[in-house]
This record gives C-alpha cells, structure tokens and sequence, in this order.
C-alpha cells in the first residue's frame, strides 16, 4: 500500500471528558509535573495566543466558577495584567471553596496588580451593573461538565450571551458536553476556545460547531504515550498535504477499478462514478455492465474498458452473472467499486452477496450495494477483505437497523460496526464521520451533507474507489476524498451559491 494509516498530528486528538482527566491525572502522579503547572502552561499559552490575536484589549470580565477551570483564566488574567490589560473578576459562587490551585493563583493575581487594575467580585449579584470591560472571559465550568448548569451559572450564561464583546472560553465554552457537543441546559456561546492539552470531540459534533467560536489548540506537557487512548481524530483542510493528497506518481503503475454499477433507469450513476475515478487520474478502469445498458456506456465513456456481461435482454444484475463478473474482477490487481444505481432486484441481491463474498479485492460499497447489504441477514465479509462503507444517515440506519437522533449516536453507531465487521466505514452528514476497525474514528469540521444527494454520492466513491485502487489504505482513502471534494465544493460554492451538481466535482 502506498500509505498504511492515517496518522493525526497531536493538535487533531480529540479527547471525551474522561480522557482529558486521566491525562491530567496520569500526567500529575506518575510523571510529576503537578496540577499547579499544567495549569500555568495553560494560561499563559492562552494570553500569548490571545494577545497576538487581538491587540486592542484594554479591560477584561472574568468570570469564574471554583474549579480549576477558574484557574487557568486567573493565570490568563495575569498575564494580562502584566500587559496593562485590567481584570474584573466575577467569582460566580464566591472565592471561599476555590480549588487548591485556583485558590494559589488567586493569591498570586493580587501580587501581581501593583496600580489597582484589579477587581474582585464575590458574586455575580455583587458584580451588577458591572464595570466597562471589552471582553469576557469564560472561567465558569470545565470539561468534566455531566449535568445541565445551575442556578447563577445559568444566569451568567444568559447574560454573556447578549453581550457585544468578544468572548474567550477557556478549554471549553460552559454548558457544552465535552463528549456529544450537547447543551447541558444552556451553553456559552464563544468568539474563541482556547482548549488545553487536546481539542474536546464535543466541539465537532451537536451544538459544537455553533458554540466554540475560533478553537485554538494550547500543548499541555502531556507524554505521547498517554495520548494513545486517543481514537477520535479531527480532519480538516491541514491534512491536505503531501502525505495523504494524490500526487500522481503511482497513477500508471498501479492497479485496475474495477465498477459494478448501473442498471436501467440508473446507468447515470454508473457513469458519475466511473468519469469520476477517471478523473483522478487512474489508469484503468473495468466497467462491468449487464449487456443490454451496453449501449448507453460505450456512448458515454469512450475511454472506460467495458465488459458486458449476461445477454442482450439483461439490464440488471443476476445470478447468472456471477461467475463471468468474478473472473473479470480476478484477471488484474486492484479495488472494487459496487454499488451505484445497480437496483434492488432480489436476483440482484444474490449477485452482489456472492461477488462480496467471492472477491478478493479491496472493495468499496455505495449506494444499492449498501441496500442489498442491509437485506443480508449476516454480511459476507472475509476476514482479510477491507471493505468502506459509504452510507448516508438513511442508508446507514438501514444498514445497522439502528435509529439515531444525534450525531453523537451516530458516531457511536459507526465506532460499533466498523469494530464487529472490520470495515471502514465513511459516514455523510455534519460531521462527516470515518470509522475504522483499529479503531479510529475522524471527524470534518465541515459539512459532508452534500455528498450524500444522489448523484454527489456516485461521484465521492468514484473518487475514493480510485485513491484504494491505486494502492491507498481504506481511511487514507476516504479522508482524500472528502478532502478533495471538500475543495472542489468550496471553489464551486465560491462561483454561486447552490448546490453544485455532481458532474461540476468530476
Ligand atoms: N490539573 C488539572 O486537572 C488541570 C485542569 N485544567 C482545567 O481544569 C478544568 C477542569 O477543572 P475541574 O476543577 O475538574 O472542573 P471545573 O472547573 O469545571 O469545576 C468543577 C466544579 O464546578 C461545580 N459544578 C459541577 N457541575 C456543575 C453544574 N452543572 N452547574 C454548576 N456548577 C457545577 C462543581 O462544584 P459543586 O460543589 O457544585 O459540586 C465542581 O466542583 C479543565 O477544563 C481545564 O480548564 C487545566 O487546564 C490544566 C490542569
Ligand atoms: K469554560
């Protein structure tokens, strides 16, 4: 393979609650560096980012709850200070049960406000009508947050989010569920997070998107090797570098796709999904076709190897096909594409179960493939076939039989299947979701909605179909095709602003 694995650089972890703090623990009592200076790396990584980010700030609003939460923004504050920016402290639920180390900055903020610029409120009753600030900072709750917000939490809450001024969350904005990117009763609404020692996987699903504002990533001196409990993994546009993008070099020397798809009333899909492999610079593809839609093909894919199977009559897939598909896909090294517009004649179902059991080729299933999939009572998978899945939420519900109201589910679904059957499975929908058997799962920071409209659908596995082809591993595979169609939908969004149809991404 020309690229095993997909491997995330450390600011793409995505940590769940418990994560976080059994790194902060582990990192505490068995390497040593204690609570105290996690905590100072954090702020002050968050007032060189912040600093650097805006340059007009004069007068801050921090407001803070009694974890360690608080500290980091009384860390950030000090730093602050340092640059004559003024601190307006807001202690939600007074200063007197801080956290031992929340309670250490405290003491350490007074020493550091020689000229007054300092101001301490004990709640947030005190605070009202609260002094000119030009922006606020979100020291409230952290992480570990498992139940809906209280009392004058909420209420704070309430008010900054009618408030003009930028807003800074530290490590997560209050109120949002670090592992679902649910809102435990009500939530900050950030301009910037600023998340310490790993971004929180709630930020990329549910209210996430919406909350978070900027995120910017902030190493705490975490070990490497307490990061590898890590399996959630943010993709986004910075992984299209070198290392997983196309570059060319193996286009020729690599293998054949082979393309079952289409049948009648929907070769289009067939030849969405072949042009769109082409267009990836593939060298061959293999086009097998039932022999009556023969016709349509070798008007529209002059440079597609056809092999008609069957008769002239047949314009499905059958049984009766099998042995001669099976014969063809087994002639040249490759991938296999199954699926687009094949139909769901129960014949048809026959022949996609006996060719994804008989095959030996790395294989990708869309579209009807998937359907005919979700009508098997057992998937005949092998054990040393890879197999990508690329449903959309219906196909994927079908498929698993399983409902899901969330995306937060719908994460934990494709975690699941993708673990028992051993496939990779490519999620459409906000986020698009990978799931690999290792298991890793990716998440896009963006929306993948558009490729599941027909058509859009046929042009995506087309595409992921040639990177496997061409040698790539199954979720290097997806991440370059939802990358590659990422920027192809951006440029075409940029020229008008609907939709675009699946021929403009081939
Ligand atoms: N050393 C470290 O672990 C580091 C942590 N960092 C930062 O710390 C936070 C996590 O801090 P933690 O102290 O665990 O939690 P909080 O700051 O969120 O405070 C927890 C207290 O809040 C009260 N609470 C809990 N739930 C609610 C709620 N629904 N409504 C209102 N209040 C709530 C609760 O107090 P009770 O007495 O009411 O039970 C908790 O005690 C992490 O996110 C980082 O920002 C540093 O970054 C690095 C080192
Ligand atoms: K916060």
């Amino acid at each position: 393979m020309v690229n095993t694995n997909l491997e995330a650089p450390a600011s793409h972890y995505l940590l769940t609650s418990e994560l976080s703090q059994e790194i902060d623990q582990k990192t505490i009592q068995n390497i040593g560096i204690d609570g105290f200076t996690l905590m100072e790396v954090a702020g002050k990584s968050a007032s060189q980012l912040l600093l650097d980010q805006y340059s007009e700030l004069s007068n801050g609003l921090y407001l803070c709850g009694k974890g360690n939460n608080a500290g980091d923004a009384l860390v950030l504050a000090r730093y602050l200070l340092q640059n004559d920016i003024k601190a307006s402290i807001v202690f939600i639920s007074g200063s007197d049960d801080l956290s031992e180390d929340t309670r250490t900055n405290l003491q350490l903020l007074h020493k550091y406000d020689q000229h007054n610029r300092l101001k301490i409120y004990e709640s947030w009753n005190d605070a009202k009508p609260l002094d000119t600030f030009d922006f606020v900072v979100d020291g409230l709750l952290g992480t570990g947050l498992n139940s809906d917000v209280r009392g004058k939490y909420a209420e704070a809450i309430q008010w900054c989010n009618h408030q003009q001024t930028p807003v800074f969350a530290m490590d997560i904005p209050t109120g949002l569920h670090a592992d679902s990117g649910e809102i435990m009763g009500i939530a900050l609404q950030a301009d910037h997070t600023y998340s310490f020692g790993g971004r929180k996987q709630g930020f990329y699903l549910g209210d996430g998107p919406n909350l978070t504002g900027k995120i910017d990533y902030c190493e705490l001196p975490f070990p490497n090797k307490y990061k590898q409990d890590c399996h959630s993994f943010l993709l986004d546009e910075s992984w299209n570098s070198t290392e997983i993008s196309p570059t060319g070099k193996h286009k020729y020397d690599s293998g054949v796709l082979y393309v079952i798809a289409g049948s009648e009333g929907l070769t289009g899909a067939a030849i969405m999904a072949t042009k769109s492999a082409w267009a990836e610079g593939i060298g061959a593809i293999v086009l097998i076709c039932p022999r009556g839609t023969l016709p349509i093909y070798e008007q529209t894919l002059p440079s597609i190897i056809k092999k008609p199977v069957g008769d002239r009559d047949d314009f499905f897939f059958k049984k009766k096909h099998i042995q001669k598909s099976l014969q063809i896909i087994g002639e040249k090294e490759g991938a296999l594409l199954i699926g687009p517009g094949i139909g769901r004649d129960k014949s048809t179902i026959e022949f996609v179960q006996s060719i994804l059991e008989e095959n030996s080729k790395p294989t990708l299933i869309d579209a009807d493939g998937l359907w005919c999939l979700s009508q098997l009572t057992e998937w005949p998978k092998p054990h040393d076939r890879n197999w990508i899945l690329t449903p959309h939420p219906g196909e994927l519900s079908k498929l698993t039989a399983e409902n899901f109201d969330t995306d937060y589910q719908r994460l934990q679904i494709v975690q699941q299947i993708s673990q028992k059957e051993g496939v990779t499975l490519l999620s459409k929908g906000m986020p698009g979701i990978i799931g690999t058997p290792e298991p890793k799962s990716y998440l896009t920071n963006y929306d993948t909605t558009p490729f599941a409209r027909a058509g859009n659908g046929d042009v995506l596995a087309g595409k992921i179909a040639s990177y496997l082809a061409l040698g790539y591993s199954p979720d290097t595979s997806c991440a370059m095709g939802l990358l590659n169609g990422k920027q192809k939908l951006d440029h075409l969004l940029k020229q008008s602003q609907e939709v675009p149809e699946p021929t403009d991404f081939i």
